[in-house]
C-alpha cells in the first residue's frame, strides 16, 4: 500500500483581484514508504500548496488524499490531531516557523504535549534530549533560544520538532534553501541518514534541480498547478520529455558541489 495517494486534488485561490488561481489543478499521485519524491517547478507553480493540502495544513476544494490508507480529509479536528504526530512538516524558513519566546526545549518538547501520548515530564525530557542529538544538537541546546542559534542550527531544531513524534512522512518544503551551500549539503546529508535510520517518507518541495538530483528517487515536475512529468529523477532528468522540464533545466544553476561522503558540518 502506498503511504501517500491523491486522486484529482484541486484548490483554487482568489488573487487580490478576484479571479480564481487554481493552485493545484487535479493531482494524481501516489509514494511508496521509504521513498523520496521530490517536486519542482518556478515560483508560483503550486507546490507548497501541494504540500500544505497533502498534511491538510490547508484544505482542498475536491479529490481524495489517503495518507497511511487514510481519508485525510474526512478526518475529524480531533482525529487529525492524533495523527499530526506520524505526518509533519519541515518549512523554509527556521527562524520564522520556531517561536522565538520559547527555548529549544520547549519548542521540541510541544509536539509531545499536543500529542498526549508521551508519559512523564522526564520521558519527554529524555526524548527531546534524544532527538536534539540525533540531529547534532547537544544538550547545551536545550535552554538557548531561536535567536542565539545560527541558521543551520535553527533548521535542526525544526527538523528536531518534526522527528521527536517519530512520524511515518515527512514534508520538507524548501528546508535548506534558505541555509549558505556548506550548510545546505550538511542539512540535506543528515536528512539522508535520518530518512535510512528511520524508514522516512519524504516529500521534497524544490525549486532547486541540483538538490532534486542528489536528493530525490523520483521527482514530479508541477507547473501551473499540474504535474507537467513525473517519474525516476534520473529518467526525468537526464531525458526530460516534456518542453517545460527542459525550460526548466536550461534555466538552472549549474550543479552546485555535493560530496555525500563527507563529513555533516556543524553550523
Ligand atoms: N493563501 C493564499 N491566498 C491566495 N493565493 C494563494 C495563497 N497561497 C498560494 N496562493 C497562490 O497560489 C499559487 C501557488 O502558490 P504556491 O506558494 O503553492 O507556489 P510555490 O510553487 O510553492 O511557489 P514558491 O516556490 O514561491 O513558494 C500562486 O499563484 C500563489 O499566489
Amino acid at each position: 500500500m502506498p503511504i501517500i495517494e491523491l486522486k484529482d486534488v484541486r484548490k483554487t485561490f482568489r488573487s487580490p483581484q478576484g479571479l480564481p488561481v487554481a493552485a493545484v489543478d487535479g493531482i494524481s499521485f501516489s509514494v511508496e514508504r521509504g521513498e523520496t519524491l521530490g517536486i519542482i517547478g518556478e515560483s508560483g507553480s503550486g507546490k507548497s500548496t501541494l504540500g500544505r493540502l497533502i498534511l491538510r495544513l490547508s484544505e482542498a476544494d475536491s479529490g481524495t488524499i489517503l495518507l497511511e490508507g487514510e481519508d485525510v480529509r474526512a478526518l475529524s479536528k480531533a482525529q487529525l490531531r492524533k495523527r499530526r504526530r506520524r505526518w509533519q512538516i519541515v518549512f523554509q524558513e527556521p527562524f520564522a516557523s520556531l517561536n522565538p519566546r520559547l527555548t529549544i526545549r520547549q519548542i521540541v518538547e510541544e509536539p509531545l504535549i499536543v500529542a498526549r501520548t508521551y508519559g512523564s515530564r522526564a520521558e519527554r525530557l529524555r526524548r527531546v534530549t534524544e532527538t536534539l542529538e540525533e540531529v547534532g544538537l547537544s544538550q547545551d541546546f536545550l535552554n538557548r533560544r531561536p535567536a542565539n542559534l545560527s541558521g543551520g542550527q535553527q533548521q535542526r531544531v525544526g527538523i528536531a520538532r518534526c522527528l521527536v513524534t517519530d512520524p511515518a512522512l515527512v514534508v520538507l518544503d524548501e528546508p535548506t534553501s534558505s541555509l549558505d551551500l556548506t550548510i545546505r549539503a550538511s542539512i540535506l546529508r543528515m536528512l539522508s541518514r535520518l530518512q535510512a535510520a528511520r524508514g522516512l517518507t519524504y516529500v521534497f518541495v524544490s525549486h532547486d534541480i541540483e538538490t532534486v538530483r542528489h536528493f530525490c528517487s523520483r521527482v514530479a515536475v508541477m507547473h501551473r498547478g499540474r504535474f507537467v512529468e513525473i517519474g525516476s529523477t534520473h529518467d526525468v532528468l537526464s531525458n526530460p520529455q516534456q518542453p517545460y522540464t527542459k525550460a526548466l533545466m536550461s534555466a538552472a544553476m549549474p550543479p552546485i558541489p555535493y560530496n555525500p561522503g563527507t563529513q555533516e558540518v556543524m553550523a
